[in-house]
């Protein structure tokens, strides 16, 4: 398994500035989930580590060897994308299998006999080894893909929102397995998602990708409790952080634009009277949908609070984050 460096990387499309300047570093063995809105440039920062595309300018390395002008075959890495790719014609065992024939590197066939069993297993697909890819559900097509990947053993796997198409009983099945696939074999990821709980729950690591630049990158929780700015803090935790007024409160400092809550950040019981708007129970958790003189937030409360839409609640801010008017974080 290998380190991905990107130096100052920029790719333009026409007009447009899928990536400026971009530089960061995936450790080896680290699982870097990247971040960001549609358009943000998440998907040609996996297309280039790949080979699929060269940058304008900027330097990418694999495992410390300059990779930027070597084809995406010499590159060894295993790319799953958000559409299945398979070939029809072929059963499940044949496409999983595939990867592992290539002459240059003459597996034995037991060897590809028992890989393939253990991937479909680790996939739940065993029973459908031979059925052809054309007589498969999309989420049965879409492992296969994430199994032709795992087959084999490259430098690093890209995969780009693999788990999207699935239900969301095998998400969280996936979400442990390639979890445990990484730390079993020290493997390297980078990852796209728009899904926070796999960012929060599988990223060792986490970059955030606005408009083609790369605005923060670390661990998940120190984005979470740590954001350098309103955009930042946004793309992580359910419900999404309040952004309101600084003024709303008391206590905000000099240049203050912004007030940013997460759920956690809002006391409950004391402070300025807010009204109920709605609750919703989850089950482990109840959402609480207040409004404060006109301004809409949600925070979360016991899972068996007695509250109910027209009660008042006291609120006030617990440790928040403050941002300038540019959506900075102030300190
Ligand atoms: N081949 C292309 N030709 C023209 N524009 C492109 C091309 N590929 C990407 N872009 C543009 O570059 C920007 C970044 O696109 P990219 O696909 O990397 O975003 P993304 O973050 O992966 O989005 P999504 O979450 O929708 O997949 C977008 O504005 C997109 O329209």
């Amino acid at each position: 398994m290998a380190e991905v460096e990107l130096s100052d990387v920029t790719r333009t499309f026409g007009r447009t500035s899928a990536l400026s300047n971009v530089s960061m570093t995936v450790p080896d063995g680290a699982f870097f989930v990247l971040l960001g809105p549609t358009g943000a440039g998440k998907t040609t920062t996996l297309r280039l580590v790949a080979g699929l595309d060269r940058p304008d300018s900027g330097a990418l390395r694999i495992g410390g060897t300059a990779v930027t002008n070597l084809t995406p075959a010499q590159r060894n890495v295993a790319m799953v994308f958000q559409q299945y790719s398979l070939y029809p014609h072929m059963t499940v065992r044949e496409n999983l299998a595939f990867p592992l024939k290539s002459p240059l590197l003459r597996t034995p066939q037991d060897q590809i006999d028992r890989k393939v069993q253990e991937v479909a297993e680790t996939l739940q697909i065993s029973h459908k080894l031979d059925n052809r890819a054309t007589a498969l559900s999309g989420g049965e097509m879409q492992r296969v893909s994430i199994g032709r990947a795992l087959v084999r053993n490259p430098a690093v796997y890209l995969m780009d929102e693999p788990l999207s198409s699935l239900d969301a009983k095998l998400r969280a099945d996936l979400r442990v397995e390639l979890k445990n696939i990484q730390a079993r074999t020290g493997a390297t990821f980078l990852y796209v998602t728009h899904d926070q709980i796999e960012a929060m729950t599988m990223a060792t690591h986490v970059g955030v990708l606005d408009h083609g630049r790369l605005v923060q990158t670390g661990p998940p929780r120190e984005i979470y409790e740590d954001p350098v700015s309103i955009y930042a803090a946004s793309r992580l935790g359910q419900p999404r952080i309040n952004i309101l007024p600084a003024d709303l409160f008391a206590g905000a400092p000099s240049g203050a634009k912004s007030i940013g809550l997460r759920p956690e950040q809002i006391h409950q019981g004391e402070g300025e009277e807010s009204s109920v708007v709605r609750v919703e129970h989850l089950g482990d958790q109840t959402r609480l949908y207040l409004s404060l003189r006109n301004h809409d937030l949600v925070t979360v409360t016991d899972a068996h609070t007695p509250l109910q839409s027209g009660d008042i609640v006291k609120i006030r801010p617990e440790r928040p984050f403050y941002f300038d008017a540019s959506g900075a974080r102030i300190h």
